[in-house]
């Protein structure tokens, strides 16, 4: 079955919390989103993954520098899975796998405004990532629909890692989504700006299936 991860870029953790109380049966991810993590720091890992031990807490770190350090600190923070972003560059990449790694956890790379998608998934892959993640930005939103050319560049190119696409879902969008067979499904906003976020959810987890 087809994954799904809740970004959470709520500014507070007990509105993070409120809607996870909601939401959690659907869930497979449980991303503090960058927002969150910016507002409540990486603490906000840790009383996250102590509420859902049994679920993936993910960093959406998108990690430009420092990989290996702060990765590092996410992970000992409570975070199974730690982004980075795949135009930075390679020393960045490879730390953050290697700090998931050291830890028998994993790592993820979001692809938000790379060019040269085949070739730089091809490296990402190589270089050990277990997510590889298409991403349409949310300051692009409103200009670009859902990438799933993208997710198809992706899926072409990678031997082990999992493919995953994100930006604006809604589930309205699922059957194309799904259509793409991503690994797993990114959805933020649609989830907690809505006024039934458990139906929502429900509604995603059935074309998922
Ligand atoms: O990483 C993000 C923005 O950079 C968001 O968490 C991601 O795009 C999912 O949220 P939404 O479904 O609202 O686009």
């Amino acid at each position: 079955m087809v994954k799904l991860q809740a970004a959470i870029d709520y500014t507070n953790i007990e509105e993070a919390f409120a809607l996870m109380e909601k939401i959690e049966p659907y869930i497979d991810i449980i991303e503090i989103g960058t927002m969150l993590g910016l507002c409540e720091g990486f603490s906000a890992l840790g009383k996250m993954k102590q509420k859902y031990p049994h679920k993936k807490v993910l960093c959406d770190a998108k990690l430009v520098d420092g990989g290996y350090d702060i990765a590092s600190y996410a992970y000992d923070a409570g975070a199974d899975i730690v982004t980075t972003i795949g135009m930075t560059n390679n020393e960045t990449c490879s730390g953050v796998v290697r700090a998931a790694h050291e830890r028998g956890k994993e790592a993820m790379v979001d692809m938000i405004g790379v060019a040269n998608l085949a070739e730089r998934v091809q490296e990402l892959d190589a270089m050990g990532f277990d997510y590889i993640l298409v991403h349409t930005a949310h300051d692009m939103l409103n200009c670009i629909s859902a990438p799933l050319e993208a997710l198809k560049v992706i899926k072409a190119n990678v031997k082990n890692a999992k493919a995953g696409i994100s930006g604006g879902i809604t589930v309205d969008q699922m059957p194309d989504i799904v259509a793409g067979k991503p690994d797993w499904v990114v959805v933020g906003s649609a989830l907690y700006t809505a006024k039934d976020p458990l139906l929502v959810a429900k509604s995603m987890k059935e074309y998922m299936k």
